[in-house]
């Protein structure tokens, strides 16, 4: 489906660009080619003179809409480990909190540095505060290009206000190029832009200033009462005007070019092309296009470092941030309970039925026993796992898309993170029940770290297998169902309920 159409235009640095337009206008998937989350074959964006890669897309930052973050953690947590992870590894420790803490004064967010960010469950910093926190966790790095998708929605007109000042103050002050889609500017914000984009339909109705859009509609018979209108609502319903205006780039540095094309349109593109080209030899100070071609840019991968931080460093950081924000989940207080409660319980029902002199028929009691202590390990580290991965998944593509470490040290260090849970919870079963069964008598203690050894081995299988159950479906429910039919076939072929499985079965049980 092609949902942007022959969409042009230059965005420059110390300058603010709003992308407005209706609903469904396509903003956001404009946003999303520049920010590198859409593919585009057609499109061709270059940010300085460079074309955009991977490697210099490192210089753009995008917020998404959506503010994503882990809940449980603070804003300084959140900030601390993004700028631990983002930060060029050669920052000490030192520098890295100074520019955290320079952010959280520039958004002024001092108040808020210890609220988590919450969520529906439990309440945490507000809507404004989240989107704020989303703006610093893109400026960590320092981008050159800073797109943000409908910052201000869900704000009321003063905090957006607020925001879009903040924004434009950013931009002249440090000289960044800013682009942002909004929906409703009231007219303060609209004329704080420098360039309005307007959007319709996929097609460019209206590119330049807007302190020129009253004019420019009212040239082309739309005359806007301005005292009773907001031109930023004025212009919405009419986006009929299909040629793009060009405005001069008075500023050197990174400004972000793009051109989408339509392929059954050539003779527009030509004629664009044309354009540009006089365009460029009037006032251009730099390149717009270095080679018109089409030329895909998902083939101009390049092979430069991809991460700011090594693999360990990355490993190091989530681990920690992994601890802190599952410690609700490891310290459980229920947990614990759930885990002493059933071993007491089965502790008394299986009370010395190994000690002493074993007789024939408690052979049956003991395996039994065996059996269940095995069940209850593999189901709690199963079950525990399976939504694990799936609920901080939004999370994880978030940064993965913004290149801030490698999936790898994200999974080695969400299995680390889990060993607490795959260590403590087993042990305590296995010793409470393993002792008051009395298996084995009292006097082989080397049998008693055998059997612990064998349940840690089994919980962290398991705990593998919930995780690649809850990554492969990425559905409670179909986790669920795959999960429980697992463990049953496992149950089934483990040769406790049947001795005599039939050979060609036998296979299975590996
Ligand atoms: N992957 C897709 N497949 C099919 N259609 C899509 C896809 N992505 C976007 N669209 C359609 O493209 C159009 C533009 O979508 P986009 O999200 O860019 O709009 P928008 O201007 O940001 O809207 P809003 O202001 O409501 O967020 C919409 O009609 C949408 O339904």
């Amino acid at each position: 489906k092609q949902i942007l159409h022959d969409v042009s235009g230059t965005a420059h640095p110390g300058k603010v660009l709003a992308v407005m337009g209706p609903s469904g206008s396509g903003k956001t998937t404009l946003l999303n080619v520049l920010g590198g989350r859409i593919k585009c074959s057609r499109c061709q964006a270059t940010i300085g003179n460079q074309p955009l890669t991977k490697r210099t897309r490192r210089n753009i930052s995008y917020v998404l809409q959506q503010d994503i973050f882990f809940p449980n953690l603070t804003l300084l947590q959140t900030l601390s480990f993004a700028a631990d992870l983002r930060l060029p590894e050669h920052l000490s420790q030192k520098d890295k909190r100074e520019i955290v803490d320079g952010l959280i004064e520039q958004l002024d967010m001092k108040k808020c540095t210890k609220t988590i960010i919450g969520d529906n469950m439990s309440r945490g910093l507000s809507g404004g505060e989240k989107k704020r926190a989303n703006i610093a966790n893109e400026l960590l790095t320092d981008p050159a290009v800073l797109l943000l998708d409908e910052p201000t929605s869900g704000l009321d007109s003063s905090t957006a206000f607020a925001l879009t000042l903040s924004l434009k103050k950013y931009a002249v002050q440090s000289g960044k190029t800013v682009m942002m889609t909004i929906h409703q500017p009231n007219a303060q914000m609209f004329f704080q832009f420098d360039t309005v984009l307007l959007l319709s339909g996929g097609r460019v109705a209206y590119y330049g200033a807007p302190n020129d859009v009253i004019k420019d509609f009212a040239e082309m018979g739309y005359a806007c009462d301005t005292t009773h209108y907001n031109p930023a609502d004025f212009i919405r319903p009419q986006p009929n005007n299909p040629h793009p205006t060009l405005l001069p780039s008075d500023t050197d540095g990174h400004y972000i070019t793009c051109m989408f094309l339509n392929e059954s349109n050539k003779k527009s593109l030509y004629s664009f092309l044309l354009e540009i080209l006089i365009f460029k030899l009037l006032t251009l100070p730099t390149k717009i296009y270095s080679d018109p071609s089409l030329t895909d840019v998902s083939e101009e991968e390049d092979t430069d470092a991809r991460w700011s931080t090594s693999f360990f460093t990355q490993f190091k950081v989530l681990t920690q941030r992994s601890f802190i924000q599952g410690k609700y989940r490891f310290l459980s207080k229920l947990k614990f309970i759930k885990t002493i409660g059933v071993a007491l319980i089965c502790g008394l029902l299986w009370f010395q039925i190994g000690r002493g002199h074993v007789k024939e028929v408690e052979v049956n009691d003991i395996t039994s026993c065996l059996f269940f202590v095995t069940l209850f390990n593999s189901f709690n580290s199963l079950f525990d796992i399976l939504m694990v991965f799936p609920s901080e998944r939004e999370v994880i593509n978030k940064e993965r898309m913004s290149g801030s470490y490698r999936l790898s040290a994200y999974y080695l260090a969400k299995s680390v993170s889990e060993l607490p849970l795959s260590i403590i919870l087993p042990s305590i079963s296995t010793f409470i029940i393993y002792w008051m069964a009395g298996l084995n008598g009292f006097n082989e203690a080397w049998a008693f770290f055998g059997t612990w050894f064998v349940m840690i081995l089994i919980t962290i299988g398991m705990q593998s297998l919930g995780m690649f159950i809850g990554t492969a479906t990425m559905d409670f429910d179909h986790s669920l169902v795959l999960a429980i039919f697992m463990m049953i076939t496992f149950m089934l072929l483990g040769g406790f309920y049947i001795k005599n499985i039939p050979s060609w079965l036998h296979w299975m049980r590996y």
